[in-house]
C-alpha cells in the first residue's frame, strides 16, 4: 500500500465518525450559513511571487516538526508578514492537524485567506470545509477519480471556494486541466518514496496554459528556492517545513515575501 493510499485510509475512517455526530444535510446547512469566502484568486494574482504559508506540526516523512503551541499565534505572524493564503492542516493521525488548529486560525486570522490542507475524498469535508470558514481546498488528483476529481472541483466552486488541485505528472496535469483546474499545484514531494525533487515544478508548469496559476509546492527552504520557482512560473510557493522549524518563522516569511517582490525576481507570465 502507498504511504497516499495508507493516510486516505485513516482520513475515511476518522471521516466516518464526524459524520455519525453531525449528518451531511446539517453540515451542507453549516457550510450555507458560513460567512462567503474570500477571494483567493485576486490575493494570488496579486503582483509578484506570493507565499503560502502552512501550519505543519508534523509529516510522514519527517516525523515531529514543531511544537506548535498555539496554531493562532503561528497563522497572525504569517498573516502579519505578508502571506497570501494561509495553509491549515488539518489531518490528524499523519499531521498532527486538526478542525480545531483551523478554527483558530480563522477566529484570529479574519482576512487572510485559509486553505484546508487534507486529503479531500468526500463532498462531505468539502462542505465541512466551508462550514469552518475555508477559502480554498486541496484536491489531491493521485487520490481521486477523474468524475470524482471533477465533482469535487465543481461543489468547491460553487460553495464560492477555490480549489487547488494538486499535481505530480504532466499527465496528472492533463486531468487537473480536464476537470476545469484554475489553479494547479505542482508538488515537488513524491508520494511514493516521499523525496523532493523540485525540478519537478520545471517540467510540468510550462505545459500548463498561462491564465493557470501555478503553485510551486514543497522544498523550499529560503528565497533562493523561491526565486528558482518564478524562474520556472510560479505564481506563488506553498512552504510548510522551512517556516515550522525556523527559530523565527514570522521572519521567515517576511524574507521569501521580499524575496517574491523584489525586481530581481522573474514575474509570472500573466
Ligand atoms: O510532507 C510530507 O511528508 C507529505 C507526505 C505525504 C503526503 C503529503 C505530504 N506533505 C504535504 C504537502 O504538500 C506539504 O506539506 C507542502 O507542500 C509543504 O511542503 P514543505 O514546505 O516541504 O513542508
Amino acid at each position: 500500500m502507498s504511504v497516499l493510499e495508507s493516510i486516505i485510509d485513516g482520513v475515511r475512517e476518522d471521516l466516518a465518525v464526524r459524520e455519525a455526530a453531525v449528518p451531511f444535510d446539517e453540515i451542507k446547512q453549516r457550510s450555507a450559513a458560513a460567512a462567503p469566502a474570500h477571494d483567493v484568486m485576486a490575493a494570488l494574482r496579486s503582483p509578484g511571487v506570493g507565499v503560502i504559508a502552512e501550519v505543519k506540526r508534523r509529516s510522514p516523512s519527517k516525523g515531529d516538526l514543531a511544537d506548535i503551541g498555539e496554531p493562532k499565534d503561528l497563522a497572525a505572524g504569517y498573516s502579519e508578514a505578508g502571506a497570501r493564503v494561509i495553509s491549515v492542516l488539518t489531518e490528524q493521525r499523519r499531521f498532527g492537524g486538526s478542525l480545531a488548529d483551523f478554527d483558530a486560525v480563522r477566529a484570529k486570522v479574519p482576512t487572510t485567506p485559509l486553505l484546508r490542507k487534507d486529503f479531500i475524498v468526500s463532498p462531505y469535508q468539502v462542505h465541512e470545509a466551508r462550514a469552518h470558514g475555508a477559502d480554498m481546498v486541496l484536491l489531491i488528483v493521485a487520490a481521486l477519480e477523474q468524475v470524482a476529481l471533477a465533482a469535487l472541483l465543481d461543489r468547491v466552486e460553487s460553495l464560492g471556494m477555490t480549489a487547488l488541485v494538486e499535481v505530480h505528472t504532466a499527465e496528472e496535469a492533463d486531468r487537473a486541466l480536464e476537470a476545469g483546474a484554475k489553479v494547479v499545484g505542482i508538488n515537488a514531494r513524491n508520494l511514493h518514496s516521499l523525496e523532493v525533487d523540485r525540478d519537478v515544478f520545471g517540467r510540468i508548469a510550462p505545459g500548463l496554459p498561462h491564465e493557470v496559476l501555478k503553485i510551486a509546492e514543497s522544498g523550499v527552504r529560503g528565497p533562493s528556492d523561491l526565486m528558482a520557482y518564478a524562474g520556472s512560473g510560479a505564481d506563488a510557493v506553498l512552504v510548510g517545513e522551512g517556516l515550522v522549524t525556523s527559530d523565527n518563522p514570522r521572519a521567515a516569511v517576511t524574507q521569501l515575501v521580499t524575496a517574491g517582490s523584489h525586481p530581481a525576481c522573474p514575474r509570472p507570465s500573466r
